[in-house]
């Protein structure tokens, strides 16, 4: 495991999953994106990645996946496991997620573990272009292209890695430096799981906190 930055607090993981679990999430994922495009839910111009909330239940990877990510961070299982289900992204050539936070007073994630699962021929990182103060994350909000900004910290995708950063602070407020953008997938496709971890008592399957 390695620390990437500070702020956000963030870190990476290599080989945390196999590339057989890497495939079978993949595989669990793709005849599910395939129904929600000819429905007609493809997204917005912004974020042209597709996506899809896979229920824990469904698959003992799934609920696997829940308990390694408690014992990496030593958050609760119950938290873990009581908050969203793990989330499959596809990016064909060409796609791209723009600069967001991933936590908001409706959803308020405390941590983002991002999961890569296929090697990304170009392009693909996942950019925190105001990490360290790297910039104003006010600037870096209004990046249309992150990667090409340079600075801050860029994260290349590389199969069964796990990137993790926390969304807020150890006070926690939300960590304004945590604002990203998965970047324009230039060559070949990107798949990859957003796996995220509520705030403490912000679940409402969650037992009441001691
Ligand atoms: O694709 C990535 O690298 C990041 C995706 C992301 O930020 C998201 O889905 O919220
Ligand atoms: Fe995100």
């Amino acid at each position: 495991m390695q620390t990437l930055s500070l702020r956000p607090l963030s870190f990476l993981v290599r080989d945390f999953l196999s590339e057989d679990e890497c495939e079978r999430l993949i595989g669990l994922a793709r005849p599910r994106l395939q129904q929600s495009l000819t429905m007609g839910n493809a997204s917005a111009s912004e974020r042209t990645s597709e996506s899809v909330f896979l229920p824990a239940a469904e698959d003992g990877l799934l609920r696997e996946l829940q308990e390694r990510l408690s014992a990496l961070t030593r958050l609760p299982l119950q938290q873990v496991a009581g908050g969203e289900d793990i989330q499959l992204v596809h990016y064909p050539q060409g796609a791209a997620f723009g600069m967001h936070h991933d936590s908001s007073a409706f959803l308020p994630r405390l941590l983002t573990a991002f999961y890569y699962l296929n090697e990304v021929e170009g392009g693909g990182e996942t950019a925190f272009p105001a990490a360290d103060g790297a910039m104003s994350p006010d600037e870096a909000l209004a990046l249309a292209e992150p990667a090409a900004a340079g600075g801050g910290l860029v994260v290349k995708p590389a199969r069964g890695a796990a990137l993790l950063w926390y969304n807020h602070g150890e006070d926690g407020s939300r960590d304004a430096c945590a604002v990203h953008a998965g970047c324009r997938v230039t060559a070949g496709e990107k798949w990859g799981a957003n796996h995220w971890v509520r705030v403490r008592g912000a679940t409402p399957g969650e037992e009441p906190s001691s």
